[in-house]
């Protein structure tokens, strides 16, 4: 059933809210064959999600000092304020007002950006969907939060599935969210989600995909792409998703990353797992590939699945030397993967088909993946 945002102007983060889902698919089906077609390859039809409403299991908002809560309109530091989100998770925006309601009783200190004080900045909610396990991370300008007992009683009483409640302190003046010391307030400081047979991990500062259904589907496409996977090199590894997945059809993989807690998450996800043939590395995966390549270190198989401004020349680099036969090129931003995929030519490998998966529904953003054969 099509559903009316009413705040889609002011808050500008869906694109196709009110232009209807199929119309979007259309719309990043002729944008993806555009893209790609200097290659002359096979475009598939993007695959669209089952349920394009309620997928976010991540949501970070900022509060104004009247405790409303939203988003800040674009280039300025106006909390454009929300009831509910079409794209949240429905739990989300209710714990959301839980918490809009307690800072208000308890006459929480808000940040305000413009004169850098106050104390919290952003909440950040994560909601591990398969296990209905809520983690909140609130952000604060503060190492203290007072009253923070009460707080997280109140919140853990009216949503039990809240199993832990975190706060980041974030000193800096950038607009970057999360800041490096943590502190557990309530719980163990994480969640565990089910993915693809397998149980995750997820702390604050880790990355997750943001939509559980459509990663599985993205995720089984990879898998499928794999050709008799054997020495496996899963960069850009995060938590160890793909890399892990990827361990019930190889001989050995090695994940890197350069995120200290997501590698933490991924050595205990290992272990949850049972899973013994996986090693994580912590590490800028250029920087790795360019010591496995002075190594001459054989890897049969390449995963990548770097942020959205892609990979870089020396990885490429690198992998020219590697010499894999295969490379599985997992992108959140076409536009860069396409720019990779052109050095990946040159250095002699070819690909025949993209698979574009609709990750982030009624926004402009696709997720794509490819695999690329040694000539
Ligand atoms: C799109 S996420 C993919 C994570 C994982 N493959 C997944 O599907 O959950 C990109 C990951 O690359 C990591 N990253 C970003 N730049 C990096 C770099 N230069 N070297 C290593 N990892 C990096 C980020 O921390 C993030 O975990």
């Amino acid at each position: 059933m099509r559903k009316q945002c009413a705040i889609e102007k002011k808050c500008g983060g869906c694109q196709f809210i009110n232009k209807g889902y199929e119309a979007s698919l259309e719309y990043k089906n002729k944008k993806m064959k555009k893209l790609f077609e200097e290659f002359h390859v096979n475009v598939h039809p993007i695959e669209g999600a089952k349920n394009p409403y309620g997928y976010r299991n991540k949501t970070i908002v900022a509060f104004d000092h009247q405790y409303h809560y939203g988003l800040y309109e674009e280039s300025s530091h106006r909390v454009v304020p929300y009831d509910t989100c079409l794209l949240h998770d429905e739990k989300t925006d209710q714990i959301l007002k839980k918490i809009s309601q307690l800072f208000r009783k308890y006459r929480v200190s808000i940040y305000d950006p413009r004169k850098s004080r106050g104390d919290i900045r952003h909440v950040l909610i994560r909601r591990a969907v398969k296990t209905n396990q809520t983690l909140v991370t609130l952000v604060s300008n503060n190492k203290v939060f007072n009253g923070s007992k009460n707080f997280c009683k109140e919140m853990t009483k009216a949503f039990p599935d809240i199993k832990s409640i975190v706060l980041n302190v974030n000193q800096r003046k950038t607009s970057i969210v999360l800041g490096d010391y943590e502190k557990v307030l309530y719980g163990k400081g994480f969640i565990i989600d089910e993915l693809c047979g397998l149980t995750f991990k997820i702390s604050s500062k880790s990355f997750y995909q943001i939509n559980h259904d459509q990663c599985e589907a993205l995720y089984d496409k990879t898998l499928s792409l794999l050709k008799n996977p054997q020495k496996v090199l899963d960069t850009y590894c995060g938590i160890g998703t793909i890399g892990m997945i990827a361990s019930k059809k190889a001989k050995e993989v090695i994940g890197v990353e350069r995120n200290r807690d997501a590698i933490k998450d991924a050595n205990d996800n290992k272990a949850s797992n049972h899973i013994n043939n996986i090693k994580f590395i912590c590490d800028d995966a250029t920087e790795f590939m360019k010591k496995q390549a002075s190594m001459k270190a054989s890897y049969d198989t390449i995963i990548m699945d770097p942020p959205r401004t892609g990979s870089t020349k020396e990885f490429i680099q690198a992998v020219k030397i590697l010499n894999p036969k295969q490379i599985v090129y997992v992108s959140c931003g076409p536009d860069t993967q396409v720019r990779d995929l052109k050095e990946f030519k040159k250095i002699g490998y070819t690909f025949t088909d993209v698979y574009p998966f609709d990750m982030f529904p009624f926004t402009e953003h696709v997720e794509t993946v490819v695999r690329l054969d040694k000539k």
